[in-house]
């Protein structure tokens, strides 16, 4: 029996790594003002040469970014630099992915109409994270996170979250994270994916965090597997995970995606990515073939607009 395990094929556009938020586990973010935002321009440059180049079996353009403060001048500047990457990307004939923070509704609902899919990690329920590596973080507010996911759910967006794994929080906390994701999941059934994402040091970290301790990730994928619908995809970010045993072993209790696959990992830029020829080499011999999916998960395209959903048709 063939069992198959999903990836996306994907590219990584950063808006800016300016963030006003200072998460001790982060690598990606620069003070603000020490960051150039990245231009139409430039974003062109790179699709097209995408377009030319290696890409046209490149479906997803992730839009990662640092963050504006809600209240900040230059907060509308900054979405509507985020809007016009995506429709950009889109005119390029790839799908956006948006994840950029919690957004306003209305900024949510305008991005809607340029993503085929968003998404937020929730990271953890626990407030006492807010005392520790979110002391200087407004962004990652439990209560905030939460409304963001119920937002999508109203607004009718695919959505993609997650727990962030070895921050401080217990085993407990995993369980009151993955309740949450699965009652507004209950409520909306926007949820198309839960990435399970150990942190794992950098070299721009600011904190000496401990990373999390990867043979505990099966474990934490069966919990999630027991907590979560079925139809509700578990994915692990298989650069992070460091040895094909403990790939498999994910996979073995209930892991099928592994997220998407880009040149580089903005997140975690010291964890390359294994080449997709490797994977497969790890794969096969245990029985698993390596499919590429789309961004979107085919049971919402009827919830994309008729524009979005011909473009998705097309590339199916
Ligand atoms: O390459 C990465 N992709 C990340 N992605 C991309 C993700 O794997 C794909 O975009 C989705 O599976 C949609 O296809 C995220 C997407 C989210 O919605 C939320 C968090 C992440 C986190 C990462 C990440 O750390 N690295
Ligand atoms: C985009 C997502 O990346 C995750 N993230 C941020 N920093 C790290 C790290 N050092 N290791 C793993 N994941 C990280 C957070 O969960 C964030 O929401
Ligand atoms: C590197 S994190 C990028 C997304 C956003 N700043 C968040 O933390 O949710
Ligand atoms: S993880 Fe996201 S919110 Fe936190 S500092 Fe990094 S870019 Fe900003």
């Amino acid at each position: 029996m063939v069992k198959t395990v999903t990836y996306s094929p994907a590219y990584t556009l950063v808006p800016t790594y300016e963030c006003f938020n200072r998460c001790d586990y982060c690598n990606f973010r620069r003070e603000p003002g020490e960051d150039e935002w990245m231009s139409l321009a430039r974003g062109r440059e790179i699709l097209q040469s995408l377009r030319e180049g290696v890409g046209p079996q490149v479906t997803e353009i992730l839009i990662l970014s640092g963050e504006v403060h809600p209240r900040h001048p230059r907060r509308s500047l900054w979405f509507q630099r985020i809007f016009n990457l995506c429709q950009l990307a889109l005119s390029l004939g790839f799908l956006p992915h948006t994840n950029v923070g919690p957004l306003s509704e209305e900024e949510m609902a305008s991005l809607k109409t340029v993503n085929v899919s968003m998404g937020l990690m929730l990271e953890q329920v626990t407030p006492k994270l807010l005392e520790t590596v979110h002391r200087h973080a407004p962004s990652k507010q439990p209560e905030r996170r939460l409304l963001q996911l119920e937002l999508a759910g109203k607004l009718g967006i695919p959505f993609t979250t997650g727990v962030l794994l070895g921050i401080g929080e217990t085993p407990l906390d995993w369980c009151n994270s993955l309740r949450e994701i699965a009652r507004i999941h209950s409520r909306w059934g926007h949820i198309q994916e839960v990435i399970l994402q150990p942190q794992r040091l950098g070299q721009r970290q600011e904190s000496q965090l401990q990373g999390f301790e990867l043979t505990q990730l099966p474990e934490v994928v069966g919990l999630a597997r027991e907590m979560l619908p079925s139809e509700v995809t578990l994915q692990i970010p298989p650069n992070l995970v460091e040895t094909p045993e403990i790939l498999l072993a994910c996979l073995e209790a209930g892991a099928r995606d592994l997220g998407g696959i880009s040149p580089r990992d903005e997140v975690n830029p010291d964890y390359p990515h294994w080449q997709s020829q490797r994977l497969r080499e790890i794969l096969e011999p245990a029985g698993w073939q390596l499919c590429p999916r789309l961004p979107v998960y085919p049971r919402f395209n009827p919830w994309l607009s008729p524009k979005l959903r011909s473009q998705v048709e097309a590339i199916s």
